[in-house]
């Protein structure tokens, strides 16, 4: 017998499989005409096993006479119109049942003797077409012959075995249907995909330099209007300082900087000045920061003030696959006003390219290291031209001109100047040692040493001001060099005069009867230097440089500057004597006293204005246009995401040629699976297999990001984009190329080929499950990258968190057997949701049959899913799980890049 819900059938074919049952009437005339309203009938079962078979004889359902037949053989014959059974037994006992009909009831015959001594057999069943039957037995045919005139008893019988299906006579299994045809439909189907994705791009990285044409644009009108529509900005700043734990970097720094100018920051190598710069441009300072910054006159908010200033970092970090002009264009669209068409963006473009000088390199890619590429200076101007090109009210540049020729450095400069002057812009920038025709273009200048303020304020008078406090630039140097040596040289006699007072505590140099040590180089430049940069009277000889050992003089002072002392904050003891003095010979200046007091009157006016102006004056205090919206942005880094993957195919190309390879490889290794357990253990091999490549090819998500991170970090603090449509379109970008169509690709090779479960919809839920388990693996690795900013940590953690997903994935570990206080990990296994819904949708209907010792034995597939502790009806619920688990991975991922993935100096 089958058990309920095994696939059970009631065989009626008639022809005994195991042990078969026949409930038959007599059709014999004569005995039914004896036995009115008595319907005779002959109950007949046989065991194919034991090879016997009961004959039981019934009237009006009570049993009359019943026989054993043993050593009974069974046939079939089938022919085009007759199926007839045969089943032929040696010998047979009969007994009547005493009392009954036939057997003495009510006076009727008794044939119980004539049944025990007469009935030996042999005997026979025959039914031909299932139920027109006989039965023969040569005594009881003698006496049917010679009572009732037929030739033996006849029979119309219902036969009946409880079968397996695939038990039933004449069943075949059914065979794995032949699909080789789909087989190269698919593989024909996958080239001719990623053939066509590679002439897409092929074509769109052909056209694009067609597509922005930009000899031809004439657009001044909206260009002068942009540059003329903006709001003035004087920058004052008071008591600037800034400390670093314990250390302080920057001290009590001042300054005006007006509309129109341009303001040098010098000083040497650490003097701070990228830190104040950065300060005065309201960065994200790890430091504590102290101090007043006013835009005319005024405290704005960080808001306010970043959406009109332009920031170019000392670094440049630029996407290496664009060119020149697509890097600029780019700024351009994202950062001018959206009121501006797009032709005059372009035309503000090429005006920048053309004042920096970087117009014949337009179509050249950035390139990255190891690349050939444009040049370093060439970057350089590129980074500016990023800024420049928006023409913001405030502009700072940290080292604009390093890295370029004399020539270019001065066109550089130039070209601020007269953004500046021209279009009464603001400009500040650190610079390292500029050359006299570039330092004669400065308005302003902050000379720092050792992060103290040492002169601030018109740079046509620095020279005359050192000169009065006895460093007089000596004919034919270069100021900007003397200023800077001359506060390195300060800045170093601190140190020199710790280091003689260590060395001499440690009884090194006064050994007595030691001998003088000779001059060095060193003690040459040293020499040099002290005449250089020792402050002295006008009547000393300046100009020469004999090695005449003089002693710095310390007592000049410049005295008349003392009647202009003016309360500039304390002067740290953590300062040389030379640096202290030229400190304090600033802040007695008429200069500092001139700086002062012009911060102090813009500043006091102010409070004066403020009393009538309404808040909607206030917010016009610096006028900000309206930048592009987040769907233009989102639009424009689109474009620019799309652009840097197929300009950089190797990523992309990578991963289809190993998802096509692996699905050939994989589908030769595995092909054609058969419908037995090994078939089972192959196709869950192949299941878990691609998952486990699907998921470790995702960790090239983690470099992704990693790439573009300063990137990010930059732009988003130049105030570029909102990190939601960065996010948007780096998602869609990546996730598109790189992880749905590699599964898709591996699916139509692998399908077929393994010969998995035949039907469009289980292959598209297949598919499904497929794509949503590589985004899903995908997500978590980006989620990691962005937490973590150091690659080699983010890859060991993602791998950890894919070998542990295996884990609990059902393959490794059977579920059932996880201790219940661990079980909840399987939870969170993304592994396991994508595993169990493929496997569910591959065998939940199959049959397994394993062909042991000859006989087969077939186990579905729902019960091997069950001894491996996946749950059949799982599918969707699998499939809402890894959805779900996408999409908290990629809002996770936006949250960290929102909240953690800031600039911060
Ligand atoms: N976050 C920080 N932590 C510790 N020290 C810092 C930090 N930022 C700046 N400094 C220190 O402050 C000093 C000034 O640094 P800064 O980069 O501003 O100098 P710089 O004048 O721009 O130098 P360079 O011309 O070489 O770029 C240096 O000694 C530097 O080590």
């Amino acid at each position: 017998m089958v058990v309920t819900g095994m696939n059970g059938t009631c065989y009626k074919g008639g022809f005994i499989v195991r042990e078969n049952f026949q409930m038959c009437d007599v059709k014999n005339r004569k005995i039914l005409d004896m036995l009115p309203n008595q319907p005779p009938q002959v109950t007949f079962s046989c065991n194919r096993t034991t090879e016997n078979c009961d004959f039981q004889f019934w009237i009006n359902q009570t049993e009359s006479f019943y026989c054993h037949l043993n050593g009974c053989s069974f046939d079939q014959e089938i022919t085009d119109d007759k199926n007839t059974t045969i089943y032929k037994c040696d010998t047979i006992k009969c007994e009547c049942v005493i009392g009954e009909m036939l057997c003495g009831k009510d006076g009727s015959i008794d044939l119980s003797e004539w049944l025990v001594e007469e009935i030996k057999g042999p005997a026979d069943f025959k039914c031909k077409n299932t139920n027109e039957c006989r039965f023969s037995e040569p005594a009881m045919n003698e006496l049917i012959l010679s009572v009732f005139g037929d030739e033996n008893i006849m029979l119309d019988c219902d036969s009946g075995e409880c079968l397996h299906y695939t038990e039933v006579p004449g069943f075949e299994r059914p065979r794995k249907p032949k699909n080789t045809a789909y087989i190269i439909l698919s593989v024909l189907v996958v080239f001719i995909l990623v053939a066509g994705i590679f002439a897409v791009i092929h074509s769109l990285s052909q056209d694009r330099r067609s597509q922005d044409s930009y000899g031809e644009i004439v657009l001044d009108d909206e260009t002068a209007k942009l540059m003329a529509n903006h709001t003035p900005a004087t920058l004052l700043f008071r008591n600037v300082g800034y400390f670093v734990g314990e250390k302080e970097i920057l001290s009590s720094i001042h300054g005006v900087v007006k509309p129109g100018q341009v303001m040098a920051i010098l000083g040497g190598s650490g003097a701070g000045k990228t830190s104040f710069l950065d300060i005065l441009a309201r960065k994200n300072k790890a430091g504590i920061v102290s101090g007043d910054i006013y835009v005319n006159g005024r405290a704005v908010r960080d808001e306010e003030f970043k959406s009109v200033v332009g920031y170019v970092d000392q670094e440049d970090h630029l996407l290496p696959t664009l060119t020149v002009y697509e890097t600029i264009l780019y700024s351009a669209l994202l950062r001018l006003p959206a009121e501006m068409t797009i032709d005059a963006k372009k035309y503000r473009v090429i005006e920048t390219m053309k004042e920096l000088g970087i117009i014949d390199i337009r179509d050249s890619k950035i390139g990255d290291t190891g690349t050939r590429s444009i040049s370093g200076g060439e970057k350089r101007r590129v980074s500016i031209a990023c800024e420049l090109v928006t023409s913001p009210s405030i502009l700072f540049l940290d080292e604009p001109t390093s890295g370029l020729d004399a020539y270019n450095a001065y066109n550089v400069v130039e070209s601020l100047v007269t953004l500046a002057r021209d279009y009464r812009r603001t400009v500040i920038c650190t610079i390292h040692q500029p050359r006299s025709n570039i330092f004669a273009l400065f308005d302003q200048l902050l000379l720092l040493g050792n992060g103290h303020m040492i002169y601030s304020g018109e740079a046509s008078r620095c020279q005359s001001y050192f000169e009065s406090i006895g460093h007089k630039c000596p004919p034919g140097f270069n100021i900007a060099d003397y200023l800077v040596d001359l506060t390195m040289y300060a800045a170093r006699q601190h140190d020199d005069t710790n280091e003689n007072q260590d060395s001499n505590s440690n009884g090194n140099v006064s050994i007595p009867g030691a001998r003088p040590q000779l001059p060095t180089r060193n003690s040459i430049h040293e020499i040099q230097d002290s005449q250089l940069y020792t402050p002295r009277t006008s009547e000393d000889n300046v100009g020469s440089f004999e090695l005449n050992n003089r002693r710095p003089r310390e007592n000049n002072l410049p005295r008349e500057n003392s009647t202009h002392d003016i309360n500039m904050g304390e002067i740290g003891d953590n300062m040389s004597d030379h640096l202290r003095m030229l400190v304090e010979s600033y802040r007695r200046s008429p200069i500092a006293a001139g700086v002062t007091s012009e911060i102090d009157l813009a500043i006091n006016s102010n409070e004066q204005d403020e009393l009538v102006l309404t808040s909607v004056q206030e917010s016009l205090i610096l006028s900000s246009h309206r930048r592009a919206s987040w769907a233009t942005q989102f639009q424009i880094l689109s474009d620019r995401t799309f652009k840097n993957l197929y300009r950089n195919p190797m990523l992309m190309l990578t991963h289809y040629c190993i998802s096509i390879f692996l699905a050939l490889l994989c589908g030769a290794l595995f092909f054609k699976v058969t419908n037995d357990i090994a078939g089972f253990q192959n196709r869950m091999g192949i299941l878990f297999f691609m998952c486990a490549l699907l998921g470790f090819g995702c960790l090239s998500s983690l470099n992704v990001f990693a790439a573009e991170r300063i990137i990010f970090v930059k732009e988003r603090a130049n105030g570029y984009y909102a990190p939601i449509t960065y996010f948007t379109s780096k998602v869609l970008f990546d996730i598109i190329p790189l992880r749905v169509v590699p599964p898709i690709l591996m699916s139509i090779i692998i399908y077929h080929m393994v010969g998995l479960v035949p039907g469009l919809s289980e292959f598209f839920k297949f598919l499904l499950v497929l794509v949503l388990f590589n985004l899903t693996a995908a997500s978590i690795c980006l989620c990691i990258g962005i937490i973590f900013k150091e690659v080699g940590v983010a890859s060991l953690l993602s791998s950890l968190v894919m070998l542990f997903s295996m884990l609990f994935g059902g393959l490794l570990l059977n579920k059932e057997s996880i201790p219940g206080y661990l079980a909840w990990l399987k939870n969170l296994s993304f592994f396991n949701y994508a595993f169990e819904a493929m496997l569910v949708n591959e065998v939940k209907y199959l049959q397994l049959t394993e062909e042991k010792y000859g006989l087969q034995i077939d186990v579905p597939g729902a019960t091997i899913l069950s001894t491996f502790g996946f749950d059949a009806s799982a599918y969707w619920s699998d499939v809402t799980k890894l959805a779900l688990l996408f999409m908290s991975f990629i809002m996770l991922s936006f949250a960290c890049l929102q909240l953690f993935v800031k600039e911060l100096r």
